[in-house]
């Protein structure tokens, strides 16, 4: 027996364009496998006339009326891809307060609203799943509410921006930044505006969402204070790749006892370890827990096709939930209020590139009591810097601070603490 279920959709942009290319691939497959007929009602756009890259199916309405769509009593379901924070809380809201299961790709709004628009998916007996909001095509979120249950997991480690990882690679190889994006932009992989991409925004959102699921902690933008990779070159990049590291923007959460630190950062990676190897729009998110040890899950961090897959799959979920009658909020932990700390304010070791003589950095490091290496001209390895130190230490010489991955010293960090060490090596 097939069921059918009425989806409407707001947004036909990248994302959209590929929910429907999806759907109308694999309808067939769906019925066959799941029972379910997903027919997609409504389309919202912005742009009625705008020239579109995919063909709705015969009989999908399009307007430009976001109400059309939400208020339509017989759309069952709801998808979210059109982006913006504001708008799409609103035509969200206005979607659950009439009973419709929700999927969203918005990180930007889930990370800033998830808790309340739970709540309200829970006070109305909604599903609200968001999946394709980390790492695109990842199914990073069901994993850790599925897979952790009986775990406790220590620490998360990612690549989640698919736009600032396909350019650090291109830089890599000589690309020149302003290449970078705009090929990150016409492939799709950027935001509308791709400031967030590369000031490290949409990651640090991303690591908000991670955090719940997790950890069961909130994280605000503030307490990130993400550092993006617009002060980067390619030549710097180049340096670090012929030296021994891969520059890779991490977005990264660690406890120790009562404490979370967190960072979101360009970071050295060395070149023998795995987040490293990670290359153009790929992601990766390495979870280090109790039972499992370290986890490594990889694949498309955006892009059309594997977004909209991990789109559908949330669909496929609340759809069964709909036909069942049963509705279950699949989400984050049981909260926790930990101390915050990012990374960038515990000494560690850092890779310095700039064009500064040996002599000169030699000379500061005696004066400001830090050890230096050599590693080639213009380049540099440097142990021991606190916060105060590196701001000193940038204040007097142009050199680009990148710090190495996994320079920490956590047993000075826990023994400073009340908090009790764990051997994180991520
Ligand atoms: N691109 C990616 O790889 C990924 C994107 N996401 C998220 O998915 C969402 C969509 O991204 P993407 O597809 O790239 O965005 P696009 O900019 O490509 O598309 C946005 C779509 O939304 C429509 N839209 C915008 N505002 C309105 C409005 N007020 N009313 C009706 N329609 C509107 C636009 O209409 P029109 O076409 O007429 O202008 C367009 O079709 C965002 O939240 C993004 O962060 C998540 C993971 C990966
Ligand atoms: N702009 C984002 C899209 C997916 O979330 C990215 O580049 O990762």
């Amino acid at each position: 027996m097939t069921t059918t279920i009425e989806v409407g959709m707001l947004g036909l942009g990248t994302v959209g364009s590929g929910v429907v290319e999806r759907l109308t691939r694999s309808a067939a497959k769906i019925e066959q496998t799941q029972g379910i007929r997903l027919h997609l009602a409504a389309v919202a756009v912005n742009h009625l006339n705008a020239p579109r890259t995919v063909q709705l199916p015969i009989g999908t309405r399009l307007t430009d009326s976001l109400t059309n769509v939400v208020c339509d009593r017989k759309i069952q379901l709801v998808i979210e891809v059109m982006g913006t924070v504001a708008t799409a809380k609103k035509a969200i809201v206005a979607a659950l307060n009439q009973g419709k299961a929700v999927v969203t790709a918005n990180k930007d709004l889930i990370a800033t609203a998830g808790p309340e628009l739970a709540a309200l998916a829970k006070k109305q007996g909604c599903d609200l799943f968001y999946e394709a909001s980390v790492a695109g095509g990842i199914p990073i979120l069901r994993t850790l509410t599925d897979s952790y249950v009986t775990d406790n997991v220590q620490a998360v480690s990612g690549i989640i921006n698919g736009t600032a990882n396909y350019m650090l690679s291109a830089m890599a190889t000589g690309q020149s930044y302003e290449q970078a994006l705009a090929t990150a932009q016409a492939t799709g992989y950027a935001e509308a505006d791709p400031t967030n991409d590369v000031a490290g925004i949409d990651a640090a959102y991303k690591l908000m969402i991670l955090s719940r699921f997790a950890f069961g902690q909130e994280l605000s933008l503030p307490q990130i204070a993400p550092t993006g990779i617009t002060h980067l070159s390619a030549s710097v990049c180049r340096l670090a790749a012929e030296n021994g590291w891969q520059i890779k923007l991490l977005a990264q959460i660690q406890r120790h006892g009562s404490g979370l630190y967190c960072r979101v950062a360009p970071v050295a990676v060395p070149v023998d370890q795995p987040l490293s190897q990670i290359n153009g729009v790929q992601n990766a998110v390495a979870v280090q827990s109790e039972a499992i040890g370290t986890s490594l899950y990889t694949g498309p961090g955006a892009g059309s096709t594997a977004t909209a897959n991990s789109v559908l799959n949330d669909v496929l979920v609340a759809a069964k939930h709909l036909i069942n009658g049963y509705r279950m909020i699949r989400n984050q932990k049981r909260s926790v209020s930990l101390t915050v700390t990012r990374f960038d304010q515990l000494p560690q070791t850092y890779l310095g590139i700039g064009p500064v003589a040996p002599e000169a950095v030699k000379y500061y490091a005696n004066e400001a009591d830090f050890s230096v290496k050599t590693i080639a001209d213009d380049c540099y390895q440097i142990t021991g810097l606190s916060a105060v130190k590196r701001k000193k230490l940038r204040a007097n010489l142009p050199l680009t601070l990148i710090p190495i991955a996994g320079t920490t010293d956590w047993k000075q960090v826990t023994e400073n603490s009340i908090t009790s060490p764990i051997n994180v090596a991520i």
